[in-house]
């Protein structure tokens, strides 16, 4: 294989780049009427009013598709095209993030879609198997401006022996890999090597796991496989949607530029905390206690919370009806009680059967005594007679308040707010916890913690939905409606729409916002529903999706993948992470344990070998430590060199902030356009942290600290799946220590740096 970062062997380099300039100019004046006339046409469809319920929905339905196509086409400017295909056959194929077709003439591929199956051979193709390609072009480009290309001429005769056979476009993505940092992931759609490109393309059904070490790409092909499948698989996943579940807010973030990038916008991305509608789940506690409830005796602990609140009396209930009194004895509720849960419906729906059975049993009562025979004959209530009291007796408020005391409705926040509030009732839902583990779920309440959303999910599958939750959706929905109609004029506004133009001409036509405001826009929608499927998934706790994707997957306890597998009954997922680095306490070392409860063992297991990230001389130190951790792990091979080694010292320990703040300065100095990553234990973070950033005022510190600023100080938790082209590492020891996955905690933060590490420990005194 040969390759040439400057000209072809055809042309001169600068007439090679000028010729692709005219190419990729003539892609973006398409791009631009695509936009223009999208624009124009969601312009025209916001203006339409009135017509009847099938137009009105029609309307809707473009409205949405108008504003999608408007976000997506201004999306992929940047890199638009970034790769040509030369076939054997004398054929030529352009590859970028979209197909764009010349519809002036017979509707021919200008642009191929990266996801297209004939844009396949550009990641496949290699000297050995060339796939019918002749040479394989990247090409660079800034803004609209084609900057530089790299050919690999497909050529077994011409192969380098010094290439490395195994990648892909080596020279764009070594660049890739060289370049800084900024805060934000970035695609990898230009580049994407054979093993990555399998399991992006893997087929849609069942469920795939991705393990691989740091660095080698889980979360770019998690993302890129989300897209891959929106495009192959549109019709399926677009009314059903596809949830990427991250473990942190701030990775969330750094993330969240990728998928609009490639013009994917369907994708819903959520944490743990965020996936019970309604509930932020942001309060903190410890990591014992996070373990406790995400195992999976929580199941049991919860069945029987809910049966402890369908009471039976230990003495018989006196109920004052309109001055008679009425007896409940124990045996009556408990035969109601009985009957009512073996129905097996969930709580609250089986509360209408013990209503029916308590109020029979009053009404019989009643019966008793107003339709006793003076006589003594039978009683001379027929049954319309006794139905009457029944209804009766049903709306009474002390027959209601009794019923409402033997058998609450609840919603899930009350019954775990209730037992977590109360000793007595941990106690009995919880016997066969040890006292000290009790003790830990005892708290007040306030706010709920990451562990109990998937606590909260399942009590309201034992609870069964009342009309509360419905209620609560419909406005979840409502709301989410507005800011739909909000987002749907900014774009209108946002894009350059024919508004502009005709106010410039002296046009009398009004702007769309002249016209609508978000608060009417949305009255007008309000027969359909028209948000998108990500946001109606987001607001509805029993959605189905139609592929779920986890990142970090080791993270998830047994009860966060009760509550992932409920949100994902077809078993369509891709499941991403790496058994070295589980942090959590009831995280995972074994996939197999993790999923057999589920699939039993009907998943794939894919691998990723080769880290991208972490250069040589760092991976061989995180290496050791793995060795460490299990011998059995293989660490994966770094792709380069980076010529830097790292650095390890010793310091006193009352200079640690000292020579913490100058290594900090210097590394930070060298930077050029990078980051800089100080990862620090958890119970020191609030100190040094204030101690650098009052040395070093661009660093960002907090519980969601801005990843784009050059220099930032974190915990291990949250510098989970981030990268940095420099890290320091501060007193592994003491991560290793404060951690109940010490090690491996310290194994994720050693494994950060794309470029530099450098450890600073503090000398022990003894
Ligand atoms: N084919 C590729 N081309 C260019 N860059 C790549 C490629 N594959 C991975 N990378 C880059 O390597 C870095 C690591 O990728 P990523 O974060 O996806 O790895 P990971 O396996 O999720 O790591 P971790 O387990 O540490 O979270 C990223 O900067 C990513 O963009």
């Amino acid at each position: 294989m040969s390759r040439h970062s400057g000209g072809t062997g055809e042309l001169p380099l600068d007439d090679e780049i000028g010729r692709e300039q005219e190419y990729v100019s003539v892609l973006y004046q398409r791009l631009d009427q695509l936009r223009e006339q999208a624009a124009s046409r969601l312009t025209d469809e916001l203006r339409t009013t009135g017509g009847t319920l099938q137009a009105r929905s029609q309307r809707d339905s473009s409205v949405r598709m108008y504003a999608e196509q408007v976000e997506q086409l201004s999306a992929v400017e940047n890199g638009l095209c970034f790769g040509r295909l030369d076939g054997e056959d004398g054929s030529r194929r352009y590859i970028g993030r979209i197909g764009i077709f010349d519809t002036s003439g017979d509707y021919d591929p200008l642009l191929m879609d990266w996801r297209a199956p004939a844009a396949r051979p550009f990641y496949l193709a290699t000297a050995a198997n060339p796939q019918g390609v002749r040479r394989r072009r990247h090409l660079r480009t800034r803004q609209r401006k084609v900057t530089g290309l790299n050919d690999e001429v497909l050529d077994i005769n011409t192969a380098s022996p010094t290439a490395h056979e195994e990648l892909t476009g080596e020279a764009s993505l070594l660049a890739a890999l060289n370049a800084g940092r900024s805060g934000r992931m970035r695609d990898i759609v230009e580049t994407i090597q054979v093993e990555q490109d399998k399991i992006i393309r893997a087929d849609l059904p069942g469920v795939l796991v991705v393990q691989g070490g740091p660095g080698t790409g889980k979360t770019a092909v998690a993302l890129h496989r989300a897209a891959y499948l929106l495009y192959t698989h549109r019709r399926e996943l677009s009314t059903r949607g596809v949830l990427l579940l991250g473990p942190n807010p701030t990775f969330l973030r750094y993330i969240s530029h990728v998928l609009p990038a490639l013009a994917e916008t369907g994708v819903l991305l959520r944490t743990q905390a965020d996936l019970f509608p309604g509930v932020q789940a942001r309060r903190a506690e410890p990591a014992e206690t996070a373990a406790l409830k995400g195992g999976a005796v929580m199941v049991e602990v919860l069945a029987a919370a809910v049966r402890d609140r369908q009471r039976v009396p230990d003495e018989p209930m006196e109920i004052e009806v309109e001055r008679e009194a009425l007896t409940l004895d124990p045996e009556t509720v408990r035969a109601a009680r009985d009957r009512a849960r073996r129905t097996g419906r969930p709580h609250n729906l089986a509360r209408a059967i013990f209503d029916v059975e308590i109020v029979h049993a009053l009404a019989e009562q009643v019966a008793e005594r107003i339709g006793a025979d003076p006589l003594g004959g039978e009683n001379l209530l027929d049954e319309a007679d006794r139905a009457e009291i029944r209804r009766e007796l049903r709306e009474e408020p002390e027959i209601r308040a009794a019923l409402d005391e033997l058998w609450p409705v609840l919603s899930p926040q009350r019954l775990l707010a209730d037992l977590y509030a109360d000793p007595d009732r941990i106690a009995t839902a919880a016997p066969m916890l040890t006292a000290d583990e009790r003790a830990l779920l005892h708290r007040e309440p306030g706010g709920w913690t990451p562990a109990d959303v998937p606590l909260l999910d399942e009590a309201a599958e034992l609870l069964g939905e009342d009309e509360r939750e419905a209620a609560a959706l419909r406005e979840r929905i409502r709301s989410l409606q507005r800011e739909y109609a909000e987002g749907v004029l900014e774009i209108a506004r946002g894009s350059r729409s024919i508004d502009v133009e005709d106010e410039a001409d002296g046009g009398e036509i009004l702007g769309v916002t002249d016209l609508i405001d978000a608060e009417r826009l949305l009255e007008r929608q309000e027969e359909t529903d028209r948000l998108t499927t990500a946001q109606r998934a987001a607001a509805d706790r029993k959605w189905a999706f139609g592929h779920v994707i986890v990142d970090e997957a080791q993270e998830l306890s047994p009860m966060a993948w009760r509550l992932l597998m409920r949100r994902c009954p077809s078993r369509s997922m891709t499941i991403v992470g790496d058994v070295a680095q589980t942090g959590a306490l009831t995280g995972t070392r074994s996939w197999r344990e993790a999923l057999a409860p589920y699939v039993a063992d009907r998943w794939r297991l894919t691998e990723l070998t080769v880290s991208y990230r972490t250069p040589a001389e760092i991976m061989a130190v995180a290496a050791d430590l793995l060795t460490e951790i299990d011998p059995t792990l293989t660490p994966p091979r770094s792709v380069r060199a980076s010529g830097v080694p790292p650095w390890d010292r010793t310091v006193a320990a009352d200079r640690l902030t000292a020579e913490l703040v100058d290594a900090a300065a210097r590394e930070a100095a060298g930077l050029g356009d990078g980051r800089l990553g100080v990862i620090v234990p958890a119970g020191l973070v609030d100190e040094l942290g204030a101690t650098l950033t009052a040395a070093l005022p661009e660093a960002a510190i907090g519980d969601n600290p801005e990843l784009e600023s050059r220099v930032v100080v974190l915990t291990v938790a949250q510098a989970k799946g981030l990268e940095f082209d420099s890290v320091l590492v501060i007193d592994p020891d003491l991560i290793v220590a404060e951690s109940p996955r010490g090690r491996s905690d310290l194994y994720v933060a050693l494994t950060r740096a794309t470029q530099r590490l450098g450890v600073l420990r503090p000398a022990t005194t003894a």
